[in-house]
């Protein structure tokens, strides 16, 4: 049970760079294995689903150090794989599942996947099925893990995507580089394309075009690898951005941010909703960077429909939050990819902020929040339910609150962002931090 800190009266000061993004920590680990040479990685994000990603493959005869944040993978090429002597375990990493689904579809061998028991209740049908596209053979057991990935030579393909997922774009990707030819992914809305982005720096050939994102895949190309840093996490910043717009008097700084257009919904949000937020873009290749300035101020309620989502999907607890403090109505839909998260989060969201007195009712694809309401604790054991992103919004949401509360199951941060106690306890007055 952790105490969480209540609100300080000056509000969160100060400046932070938070560690490396999480989805470019999963691909560039993927791709340094299948390409040829060293690749080193800077900034890598060292939390446990990236670890997850690691351990799988070196499990496949990948070669990788680890020394901090600093990460070296030994390239073995597109063939140079070996089949793992046991199930590949995956621990609570949806992205590290996915994307090795893609990856593993095309070897010359046979592996299983497995995970924990939030993992093993994840859809993983939609991987499977438009994978089967490319001659992909997956068994599931239900939709879920285990998922028993019988390698094969795989055709080139056209595939529309049914779910607006990276993850199972990045999956069709992974096989579509090994298939007989080009392919070409046709997605519902437009996702993060991190993985585009690193093909393209490793050497290999994606594009994209279009209104509704077509991406074509050029086959089998020789891919090199890589020296590169990795930005700031967006949807870890998202925390002490959310921090800074609603605890009054705060004003906070976050440098060497991603600022993927794909990633940074929650930006457009806040400033939409009348928050004070500052962007300073630097010149970096391959990915947006820069620094983010929030100042706290009055909010404004928004409205959210299925096209503002994917920019936002892992920051939605956030915008609940925002919208919690926010003077009228908000309104947030088409956002039922929420249910197939670590937890069903439209549940979690709601079953927590009504903890604080928070006017909000769950939508079966969002929620409807009334922020004029006085919030008012009524239960002060708040729960993560093992869902990091719900245990850090929760951290964040006790900053608006003078009544102790607590924390159960606060260590599911460790899943994207094991510093981020420390990292908040930077931006609060020393005397503010509880155990
Ligand atoms: O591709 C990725 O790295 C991710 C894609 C998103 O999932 P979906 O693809 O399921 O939307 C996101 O929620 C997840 O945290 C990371
Ligand atoms: C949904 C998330 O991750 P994953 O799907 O990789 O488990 C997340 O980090 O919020």
């Amino acid at each position: 049970m952790k105490k969480l800190s209540t609100q300080p009266k000056n509000g969160l000061h100060g400046q932070l760079a938070v560690p490396g993004d999480k989805s470019i920590s999963h691909r560039v680990l993927i791709l340094g294995a299948v390409s040829h040479g060293t690749t080193t990685v800077h900034h890598f994000l060292t939390a446990a689903d990236c670890l997850s990603t690691l351990t799988a493959l070196r499990a496949l005869g990948v070669p990788i150090e680890q020394a901090g944040s600093t990460v070296q993978v030994t390239g073995r090429g597109w063939h140079g794989l070996t089949a793992a002597k046991q199930s590949l375990d995956l621990g609570n990493a949806g992205t590290g599942t996915r994307l090795l689904a893609g990856l593993l579809a095309g070897q010359s061998f046979d592996s299983t996947l497995i995970g924990d028991a939030s993992l093993s209740q994840r859809p993983m049908q939609r991987v499977a099925t438009p994978l089967a596209a490319l001659g992909a053979q997956i068994d599931l057991s239900a939709g879920h893990l285990p998922m028993r990935i019988h390698g094969q030579n795989l055709h080139a393909t056209h595939v529309q995507m049914t779910v607006a997922s990276a993850q199972v774009k990045s999956a069709l990707i992974l096989a579509a580089l090994q298939a007989d030819g080009p392919s070409t992914i046709m997605e519902t809305l437009p996702t993060r394309d991190h993985t585009e982005r690193l093909v393209r720096a490793f050497g290999g050939d994606v594009q994209t075009a279009g209104d509704q994102r077509t991406v074509t895949v050029q086959p089998r190309p020789q891919l090199h690898g890589q020296t590169l840093t990795i930005p700031g996490d967006m949807s870890s910043a998202a925390f002490f951005m959310t921090a800074a717009a609603i605890v009054p008097h705060s004003q906070v700084t976050l440098t060497d941010v991603g600022l993927n257009p794909t990633r940074t919904g929650l930006l457009q949000i806040l400033q939409r909703m009348g928050g004070q937020v500052t962007v300073t873009p630097q010149v970096n290749p391959g990915e947006p960077l820069g620094t983010v300035t929030v100042t706290a101020s009055q909010l404004r309620p928004i409205t959210l429909t299925a096209s503002d989502i994917p920019a936002v999907i892992d920051e939605l607890p956030l915008v609940a939050l925002l919208a919690a403090t926010a003077n009228g109505v908000s309104r947030i839909t088409g956002a039922e990819e929420l249910r197939y998260k670590e937890t069903d989060r439209i549940a979690t969201i709601v079953a927590e902020l009504r903890k604080l007195g928070v006017n909000i009712t769950a939508l079966s694809d969002g929620f409807v929040i009334d922020g004029r309401s006085p919030w008012h604790v009524v239960d002060s054991q708040l729960a993560s339910h093992g869902d990091h992103r719900i245990g850090m919004m929760l951290a964040i949401a006790a900053l608006r609150v003078s009544t102790p509360l607590q924390l159960t199951d606060a260590g599911a941060v460790d899943i994207s962002y094991p510093t981020f106690f420390d990292d908040l306890a930077q931006l609060l007055p020393a005397k503010a931090v509880l155990a």
